[in-house]
């Protein structure tokens, strides 16, 4: 299970507080750094997963045509200002030799790598290799769109700016028609 120190990060909470100002000790912050370690112990816990641990089921279908799972939200905290990234992945691949997985795989696959201290990039390209390397299908096409509290609540302050990311593996790196029959599935 969860392999954080709780109490290094409830001391350290403690630290903060001070830090700023705040009087830890007080009624309403007495428990804050409990519930931070608890919450930190939540929002990084795809620390302690492998994605590539969902792809073992596999389904022996005969389908080599494309399967695309679009709009599943994501949670993830920005490795830059430890403040939370979010939005939307959509992750598509065409399988090869009845190697097709189960589609809530996708999904498990994204939250274990949003669950980290992330980059958007990150996110995007590990998806996609963990797709490549379990599954070895004909191609892996995964985009990301989201919105950086980094960049909205503090710093260059631009609510509404949505970052895209993609990565693309196999055929999809050759083929254009199929990057855009996926493109155009994920705004239909
Ligand atoms: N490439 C990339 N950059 C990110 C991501 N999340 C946050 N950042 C950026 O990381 C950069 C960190 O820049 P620094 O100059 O080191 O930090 P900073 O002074 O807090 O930067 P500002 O946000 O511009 O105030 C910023 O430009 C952030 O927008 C991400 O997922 N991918
Ligand atoms: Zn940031």
């Amino acid at each position: 299970m969860s392999e954080v120190n709780f109490e290094q990060i409830e001391h350290a909470v403690k630290l903060i507080l001070e830090a700023v100002g705040e009087d830890p000790n007080r009624e309403g912050l007495i428990d804050t750094p409990k519930r931070v370690a608890k919450m930190y112990a939540e929002v990084f816990s795809g620390l302690n997963e492998d994605p590539s641990e969902h792809f073992q089921t596999i389904f022996g279908e005969d389908h080599e045509e494309l399967v695309l799972v679009k709009d599943i939200p994501f949670y993830s905290m920005c490795e830059h200002h430890l403040v939370p990234f979010y939005g939307k992945a959509h992750v598509a691949y065409i399988p090869k030799g009845g190697k097709v997985t189960g589609l809530s795989k996708l999904a498990r696959a994204v939250e274990a790598v949003a669950k980290r201290p992330q980059l958007q990039e990150r996110i995007t390209s590990t998806i996609a290799d963990s797709i490549n390397e379990s599954l070895d299908p004909h191609g892996v096409m995964v985009v990301v769109e989201a919105e950086h509290m980094c960049m909205t609540m503090r710093g260059i302050k631009k609510p509404g700016a949505q970052t895209v990311t993609s990565a693309v593996r196999g055929v999809f790196r050759k083929d254009e028609a199929s990057r855009a029959e996926v493109l155009s599935l994920i705004k239909g």
